[in-house]
């Protein structure tokens, strides 16, 4: 077996040789690239720890053709180990380590051919999304924001046939290829935190599709609620001490996950209920508990947290100022998010996962795209609690952090300048939202 070695993402040397299916059938342990049925968009932390990991753990031999997002970097992490990495779950004493099959190939995002002829092909039965919010160029409305420049991009280079830039923009090019192959609709899963996001992302093809002057297309987009808790850090030393091997594209996530759908496969799907996902007929439930609780209740703590000095989750969540913030906030969330959806025992749930010790998720990586998370996450309650006649004052002092943290210069994406401006805005946000 071949020992090259290698400098990790740490910059540190290591000895181990690096991870390749090659180098997995030499040593023993064989595990072949399963044939691309799923292509994916916006390879990064939480795909590899979530979808992949479900569909390696399905079992049934379904691989995944995944295309970077804005940046090819890890395409070129991911190619030479043929798509294979380590999932590290980092429990609150020890780790579990296993390698991941279910990435046949990983390609950069500007491979548009290669993905039009992978979206146009009969294997092909499903097409998931990792983009992050912003990615999908929605506006405060829930539509596609067809002012965006990114987007009236597209809209040219689709009506003159040239590739699409934007994530959307490449889903109708490859919708259509599909269409134009006659290899009948599949499913569009989209994974990021957004509420309604398949009815969103449905109306936005539609929209960017007869805008470009292009028919419409048929497919199943697919409704889901997705969880786990996946922090940007890797580990390679641990990974190879654990492991045996190099690995430049090891991902490091809690043991908890969580998959909800509800929708059709038209081509078919894997078996990811062998995996524990559920599939259900009522998605909105599980989608508010998830994004009010678990994701506003970050937003409190990354505000409230950067205030008092804290850089974790976990450190957050043990200061009792910021505890008390919380709890507050969850109240409010958890009658707006109403009975029969079990948030107590979800909140106690949360509090384990936020107080494990060994996952480093930093508040700087919550606090970005603040404005857009805010008007999902925490104006909602604020709508709710006032409608009742209550004076929301957990969700409301979630608005004020944020705006203190941003005057301070705390949260990279509002400009300390701006920071007054926004807060207004959002306050008007949420006059609307109170009304509706
Ligand atoms: N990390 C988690 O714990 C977690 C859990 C549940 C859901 N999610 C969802 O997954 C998303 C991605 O999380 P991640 O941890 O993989 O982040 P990441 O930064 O590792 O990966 C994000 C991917 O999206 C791409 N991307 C970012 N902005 C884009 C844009 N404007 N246009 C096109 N592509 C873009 C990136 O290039 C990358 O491929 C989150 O934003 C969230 O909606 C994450
Ligand atoms: O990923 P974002 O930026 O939408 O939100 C930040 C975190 O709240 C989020 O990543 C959670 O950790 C995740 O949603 C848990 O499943």
């Amino acid at each position: 077996m071949a020992a090259p070695g290698g400098v990790a993402a740490g910059g540190h040397r290591v000895t181990a040789p690096r991870l390749s299916r090659a180098a997995l059938a030499a040593a023993g342990t064989p595990l072949p690239a399963p044939p691309v049925r799923i292509v994916h968009l916006g390879v990064g932390a939480f795909h590899r720890a979530h979808q992949a990991w479900y569909t390696h753990h399905a079992g049934d031999d379904w691989g995944i053709a995944a295309f970077t997002g804005r940046r090819a970097e890890l395409a070129h992490r991911l190619g030479p180990q043929d798509g294979l990495f380590t999932v590290v779950e980092r429990g609150p004493d020890a780790d579990r380590v296993e390698i991941v099959g279910s990435i046949a190939r990983a390609h950069r995002a500007d491979e548009v051919e290669r993905m039009l002829q992978l979206c146009a092909a009969p294997e092909t039965a499903v097409i998931t999304l990792t983009i992050t919010e912003a990615g999908y160029h929605l506006g405060a409305d829930g539509a596609l924001d067809t002012s965006d420049p990114a987007v009236a991009a597209d809209i040219a280079a689709l009506r003159a046939g040239a590739p699409p830039a934007t994530p959307v923009g490449r889903l109708v090019a490859g919708l259509h290829a599909r269409a134009r192959a006659g290899a009948g609709p599949l499913a569009v899963v989209a994974c990021d935190n957004l509420p309604e996001l398949a009815a969103r992302l449905r109306d936005a093809v539609a929209e960017l599709a007869s805008a470009a002057g292009l028919p419409p297309v048929e497919a199943s987009f697919v409704a889901t609620s997705v969880d786990r808790i996946t922090p940007h850090e890797t580990d390679a030393a641990a990974v190879a001490a654990a492991t045996g091997w190099h690995d430049e594209a090891a991902v490091v996530t809690e043991p908890f996950s969580d998959w909800t759908l509800c929708g059709e496969f038209p081509a078919g799907r894997p078996a990811w209920e062998r995996a524990g996902a559920l599939f259900v007929d009522d998605i909105v439930p599980f989608e508010r508990r998830k994004l009010l609780l678990l994701n506003g209740g970050h937003l409190q703590l990354a505000f409230h947290g950067l205030l008092r000095g804290h850089v974790t989750i976990a450190e957050a969540v043990r200061d009792p100022a910021c505890r008390a913030g919380l709890e507050s906030f969850w109240d409010e969330a958890a009658r707006t998010v109403g009975p029969g959806a079990d948030t107590e025992h979800y909140r106690a749930a949360l509090l384990e996962r936020f107080e494990n010790p060994r996952i480093e998720h930093r508040l700087a990586q919550i606090a970005v795209d603040t404005a857009t998370k805010l008007r999902i996450r925490i104006l909602p309650v604020i709508a709710a609690e006032t409608a009742q006649g209550w004076d929301a004052r957990g969700a409301r002092a979630v608005i004020q952090r944020w705006r203190t943290a941003a005057a301070a210069g705390l949260v990279p994406d509002v400009p300390p300048a701006r920071a007054g401006r926004e807060e207004s805005a959002l306050w008007q946000t949420a006059k609307l939202f109170a009304r509706s």
